[in-house]
């Protein structure tokens, strides 16, 4: 559905939400659709939520990661020009080709560990055996399924406390082990809404209680784009379909706390 005017669809879609949603994860590819106009549309909508929302996230949906020297270029952009608070980045390339991102220790490098879309399990699902010595145990090396490892593998490259992990809510118990093998890092949950995700599930599990067993900082972002944005073009359908999709985090979060408070604190 092509939109006629990209900025003053986006600013209703801000003005609506503003005060419900606590980050805007625009995806780079809709805008580099449109060539420069996009660009320019993307400029001034970063420009816009700054301005109106200056509490909230911005993340860039960009997916980049290529070899090292690249990815100081991909970071240049993302975080230098363009001013994102954080980026989704692609880690199948390994550690050092993302380097680039985590030496910026003040922003959030989101690394894609298990994808939303049916396709996931071609290759993110394949059993791997890593290396014991990585895996820093004793013996044969254990098997797991590929995204895994990549969320064993990516605290090596959390020395600046900036790691973050993007897990599908179509997976659900995928999410629920990638939480168990990374407490206190945040994860970037989508879809949700038009990929048929599961947000209950993926609020239980995704939940980082780590802290004391009462999930103080659950440490999870759901996030809905197009369950939000073509809810129904109208302020009220963008505030609606936000407000709904709160409404259920939090409705699912407090059951959790509840049960978990009941069963003393026991995760
Ligand atoms: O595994 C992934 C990683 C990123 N995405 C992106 O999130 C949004 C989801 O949009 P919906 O309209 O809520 O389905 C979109 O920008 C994807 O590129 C993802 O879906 N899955």
């Amino acid at each position: 559905m092509p939109i006629a005017d990209v900025r003053a669809f986006n600013r209703a879609i801000v003005d609506a939400t503003k005060d419900l949603v606590c980050a805007y994860k625009p995806n780079i590819a809709f805008y580099e659709a449109l060539g420069l106009e996009g660009l320019a549309a993307l400029r001034d909508t970063t420009a816009y939520i700054r301005k109106t929302a200056p509490d909230a996230v911005l993340l860039a949906d960009a997916k980049r990661g290529d070899i090292d020297s690249t990815s100081v270029k991909y970071a240049e952009a993302m975080f230098d020009y363009w001013g994102f608070d954080a980026v989704t980045v692609n880690g199948y390339m390994g550690g050092e080709s993302l380097s680039p991102f985590f030496n910026y220790s003040d922003r959030g490098v989101f690394v894609v560990c298990r994808s939303s879309n049916p396709g996931a399990r071609e290759f993110q699902d394949i059993i791997v055996s890593p290396d014991a010595q990585e895996l820093g145990m004793d013996g044969s090396g254990q098997k797991m399924p590929l995204y895994e490892w990549m969320a064993v593998r990516s605290s090596k490259w959390n020395a600046n406390g900036n790691l973050g992990l993007v897990v599908g809510a179509t997976s659900p118990e995928q999410l629920r082990i990638v939480r168990e093998h990374c407490p206190g890092v945040p994860i970037l949950i989508p879809g949700v809404g038009a990929q048929g995700g599961e947000l209950e599930a993926s609020v239980k599990n995704g939940m980082d209680c780590s802290d004391d067993g009462m999930c103080k900082s659950p440490n999870i972002l759901i996030n809905s784009s197009r369950g939000i944005i073509y809810a129904d073009r109208s302020a009220d359908g963008f505030a609606d379909g936000a407000r709904m999709l709160q409404h259920d985090c939090v409705m699912t979060s407090t059951a959790c706390w509840r049960r978990r408070a009941r069963r003393g604190n026991a995760v």
